[in-house]
């Protein structure tokens, strides 16, 4: 540490001795005999911790001079002036809450010294620190969601909207009035005006945040579509597809010749310097058709850009989408949490929508998913909540019982590259027997390495991509150059696809304990017809922390890069992170860190 030495009086604590170095500052109390039964008492102020990082705090202000309290019930004189008037400056920070610790609050660290330069001196170095931080975002695109939860979103964004402003982030706020506002404005924009932001937050549920999402990557995001299996009806080739066109959602649909090459969606939505046509056309470069391309995608975003820099007389416009600069936000309704000035790298679940029903067109339509993609029981509860959204929230649960209720399978067939790593018992579909095997005779099933913040595991993946293969081994790399198919075929309750874990206050470890946020993996749950208690014992399971909700029988579990699903019919539908999507042909796959996060990673 440096700069030890100097006292400053902190309030509620009294006098400090201060110090930093690169990560932060450091607090010694000199009298903490003082503040150890009075601190911990006052709720509003932080824990006092001994050292304050860079990246915990947001801003610093100089104030007027005035009081500052000492220790509770200490009627100190310090530094030769009572406690009541001294130059003032206040640190802005984030602190874990109390309460939910794995939740971040604001707080406040006021500062006082006799010397009006002292304060000035730390207030100038304590700014230059934090404006040094890189990672910094300066002007961010807001929406608001204002009738989100119970109609809270306005309420939380004048909440937060001060932390931003204290940290002297521009912000361009837009209040959505319809669905698909935000995706109308993101789709449309150019990426010479999208790039003078650093990222998007959403202040809203995660039905504005896949809108967010898609909109952001409808017409920028290019790659192959999913790998498909061999014996897939459009393996070698889409020549049925039928031209560019909407889908009626107002969501992006590709032309046969251009999903063959890449998936991108209207290129007349493209920038002003047509940066987002195929890139086939600007470089006669062969790229893989899809289904020749047996890669899974993973965020290949360096070798388009390079591309595109290669290709560009205006290098200045070029800025592709996603980078890894630009990040998205999540401000949840309901929730007084402020968005954290980290980076996190997310995969993203491609979906690409061959058929919407048996006997339609095929027509490739693309869709984005951050969380979860599922078919049957998942969409059903989907579809049936919109009968009931006088309920509010609580018409998932009562939708969700419906559903459960009525029981139905849907007849499908699945067909996923096999990594090696799964803990189905019963992959074949003659084994479509309900049942579940008492939980202590099941195979003994690995220890789950839960994804944290700093988790190695996606570090490793992410760093995977810029190291030679010698260095860091990349699963997902050595089994998609030769990949294998394994079908799965029968009755299904349900077939959804985790990209995360998808934790929350019902599902304390979600539905995949061990999903991780950007190692290239989905997580396939193939849920087979069964007996209505078993399936509802498998569904309670879920509630329960630490249990093992996939260990039936009937239930199969894949970790896999890429799936691909075949209805014969229509009867059900698909919940794309709680948005319905009618399709009974559709491949997924995992672009692996496609989208950045302001987040630092899950707190479990
Ligand atoms: N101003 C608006 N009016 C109506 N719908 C909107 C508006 N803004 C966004 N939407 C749409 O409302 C849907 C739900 O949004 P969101 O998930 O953010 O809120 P929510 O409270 O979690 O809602 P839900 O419980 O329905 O998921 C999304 O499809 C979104 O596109």
């Amino acid at each position: 540490m440096q700069g030890d030495g100097e006292v400053l009086f902190l309030g509620g604590v009294g006098e400090v001795s201060i110090g930093f170095d690169h990560e932060g500052l450091s607090l010694q109390p000199l009298h903490p005999e003082l503040i150890s039964s009075c601190w911990s008492s006052i709720q509003l102020q932080p824990k006092l911790e001994n050292e304050i990082k860079f990246s915990d705090i947001y801003a610093v202000q100089l104030l007027d001079e005035g009081p500052v309290c000492g220790p509770w019930n200490t009627k100190t004189v310090i530094q030769g002036k009572k406690n009541s008037e001294m130059h003032r400056f206040v640190v802005h920070g984030t602190t874990r809450s109390r309460k939910h610790p794995s939740a971040w609050v604001p707080c406040e660290y006021l500062f006082g010294h006799r010397e009006l330069k002292t304060c000035k001196s730390w207030v100038q170095q304590i700014a230059a620190w934090i404006n040094n931080e890189r990672d910094r975002p300066k002007n961010l695109m807001v929406f608001v969601h204002p009738l989100c939860g119970k109609g809270r979103g306005l309420k939380n964004w004048e909440t937060v909207a001060p932390l931003f402003d204290r940290a002297k982030v521009n912000m361009k706020v837009i209040v959505t009035e319809r669905a698909g506002h935000a995706y109308d404005t993101l789709s449309s924009l150019s990426d010479k005006e999208l790039k003078t932001f650093d990222g998007v937050v959403a202040v809203g549920g995660d039905g504005l945040f896949n809108e967010i999402l898609n909109g952001l990557l409808s017409s920028r995001y290019k790659t192959s579509y999913p790998p498909t299996p061999e014996g897939f009806r459009y393996f070698g080739g889409n020549e049925n597809c039928k031209g560019n066109t909407s889908d009626g959602l107002g969501y992006s649909t590709c032309t046969p010749d251009s999903a063959n090459i890449m998936v991108s969606g209207n290129s007349n939505k493209c920038d002003d310097h047509e940066p987002l046509l195929s890139t086939s056309q600007h470089t006669g470069l062969d790229i893989s058709s899809s289904d020749s391309c047996k890669k899974p995608c993973n965020g290949d975003r360096d070798s388009l850009f390079q591309i595109q820099l290669d290709n560009t007389a205006d290098q200045d416009h070029v800025i592709s989408f996603p980078n890894d600069w630009f990040r998205l936000g999540v401000i949840p309704s309901g929730s007084t949490d402020a968005i954290v000035l980290r980076r996190m790298s997310l995969d993203i679940a491609q979906v690409v929508r061959w058929k919407s029903s048996p006997t339609a067109e095929v027509l490739p339509t693309v869709r984005y998913a951050a969380s979860f993609a599922g078919y049957g029981f998942y969409g059903e509860v989907i579809r049936e909540s919109e009968n009931y959204r006088w309920m509010g929230p609580a018409r998932y649960d009562f939708s969700g019982t419906m559903v459960f209720l009525k029981h139905r399978s849907y007849d499908a067939k699945v067909a996923f590259i096999e990594t090696g790593d799964t803990h189905s018992l019963a992959a074949s579909s003659e084994d479509a027997t309900g049942g579940a095997q008492p939980l202590q005779l099941r195979q003994k099933r690995p220890r789950k390495a839960i994804c944290r913040t700093n988790c190695f595991i996606c570090k490793a993946a992410s760093t995977s991509g810029q190291n030679s293969e010698d260095e860091i081994p990349d699963s997902s790399r050595t089994v998609c150059d030769n990949p294998k198919w394994v079908w799965s075929k029968g009755r299904f309750l349900s077939v959804g696809a985790a990209v995360i874990s998808c934790r929350n206050e019902r599902a304390p470890d979600g539905l995949v304990a061990d999903a991780h946020l950007s190692d290239g993996f989905l997580h396939l749950l193939l849920i087979r017809d069964c007996p209505l208690p078993l399936y509802l014992w498998h569904l309670t399971q879920f509630t329960k922390k630490g249990s093992d909700p996939l260990n039936f029988k009937f239930v199969e579990h894949h970790k896999t890069p890429a799936f691909t699903f075949i209805s014969s019919h229509d009867e059900s539908v698909w919940n794309l992170d709680g948005e319905l999507f009618q399709a009974c042909e559709v491949s997924v796959q995992a672009c692996r860190g496609l989208v950045n996060l302001f987040a630092s990673g899950p707190e479990v």
